[in-house]
């Protein structure tokens, strides 16, 4: 029996994910979370005729808990999203006590869970995330993942568009760093199978790569950021993670991933100077099985690009372990 949990279920990316989730054959059991509107998308939902038994939580009578009791994934969209002109990072000061809130939940009453954290800044939230269940003490960095897959997927689309493909799932884009403007890295030497990006196209690309997520926000032009694009990456990871969690092998995706804690990740840990950076993971059963160290082999400039990414991620990383060791005070 699968038990998945979306918290942050009402929400734009919440109910497309959820619905994904509804027709995951892999999922026999899915607990809808938010603070607002879960038991109509619930459902709504649960008319569907696949598989998964849908309830539906709010905050009231212990609904956090009920809805993440013995979970076996935790998929973590909450939190508000960009308006045109911030940062990721300006969300921090409400979207960091959200993931913390939510995180404590987990860790109460599903500490063998995998985490896969949506909510941005996420190069914030994950090592918010970390700390938590470090200090209830039961952190496995195996099992916590802060979502970048749809980086690769944007990397995957635009590089297709100038490289001739029909369509970018054909190809492998391995995206590193972060998830926010320049610490976002696609290694596109590294495309598989191998595509050449011309030299006059090259920088463009990686902007591109980079704020695909401010392109959505200045579209959507203050109804808030990438939610369809973000529930199907969303989906495309979490499917991944409960497929190796079954067995299946050879499944990869880069992820933002604590590296001291996963096998393969000293290395990189080392070589950045971070405890945190997204590598493509190899997923298995108890989820990361092994990261590669992606730096190996990259050219000249993707190096660059990789020490802006480094420095960017530095102070991101600190807000986020500082912030959950000394909370701001309730007034
Ligand atoms: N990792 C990534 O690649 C991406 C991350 N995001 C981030 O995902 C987050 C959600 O974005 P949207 O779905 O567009 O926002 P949204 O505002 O449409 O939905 C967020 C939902 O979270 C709920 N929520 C707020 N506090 C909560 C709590 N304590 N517990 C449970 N639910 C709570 C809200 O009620 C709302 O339904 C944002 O932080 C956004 O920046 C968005 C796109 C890509
Ligand atoms: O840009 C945003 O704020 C949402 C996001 O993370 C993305 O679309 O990559």
């Amino acid at each position: 029996m699968v038990k998945a949990v979306v918290a942050g279920a009402s929400g734009g990316i919440g109910q497309p994910l959820s619905l994904l989730l509804k027709l995951c054959p892999l999922v026999d059991e899915l607990a809808l979370y938010d603070v607002v509107n879960t038991p109509g998308v619930a459902t709504d939902i649960s008319h569907i005729s696949s598989t998964a038994k849908v309830t539906g939580y709010l905050p009231k009578d212990d609904g956090g808990k009920l809805a993440f009791k013995d979970a076996d994934i935790i998929v973590i969209p909450a939190g508000i999203p960009r308006k045109p002109g911030m940062t990721r990072d300006d969300l921090f000061k409400i979207n960091a006590g959200i993931v913390k809130s939510l995180i404590e939940i987990a860790a109460d009453v599903a500490p063998n869970a995998f985490i896969l954290v949506i909510s941005n800044p996420v190069n914030s939230t994950v090592p918010i995330a970390a700390e938590v269940l470090k200090a209830k003490g039961v952190f496995n960095a195996q099992k916590l993942f802060g979502v970048t897959t749809l980086d690769v997927v944007r990397a995957e689309t635009f590089v297709a568009e100038i490289g001739g493909k029909k369509t970018g799932s054909e190809l492998t884009v391995p995206v590193i760093g972060g998830h926010s403007g320049e610490t976002i890295v696609p290694i596109f030497s590294k495309i598989s199978p191998s595509v050449t990006i011309p030299d006059d196209k090259y920088d463009a690309l990686v902007n591109r790569v980079q704020f695909g997520g401010d392109e959505v926000v200045k579209a959507k032009d203050g109804a808030g950021s990438a939610t369809l694009s973000m529930a199907f990456a969303g989906f495309r990871f979490a499917e991944k993670v409960l497929k190796a969690a079954k067995g299946e092998k050879g499944l990869v995706e880069p992820s933002f991933v604590y590296l001291p804690g996963v096998p393969g990740g000293e290395e990189i840990a080392k070589a950045t100077g971070l405890d945190f950076f997204s590598v493509p993971v190899e997923l298995g059963p108890n989820g990361v099985e092994k990261v590669t160290n992606p730096l190996t082999g990259i050219t000249e400039k993707e190096k660059s690009l990789v020490d802006i990414a480094i420095e960017g991620l530095k102070g991101n990383i600190e807000k986020g372990v500082s912030f959950a060791h000394n909370p701001p005070q309730k007034l």
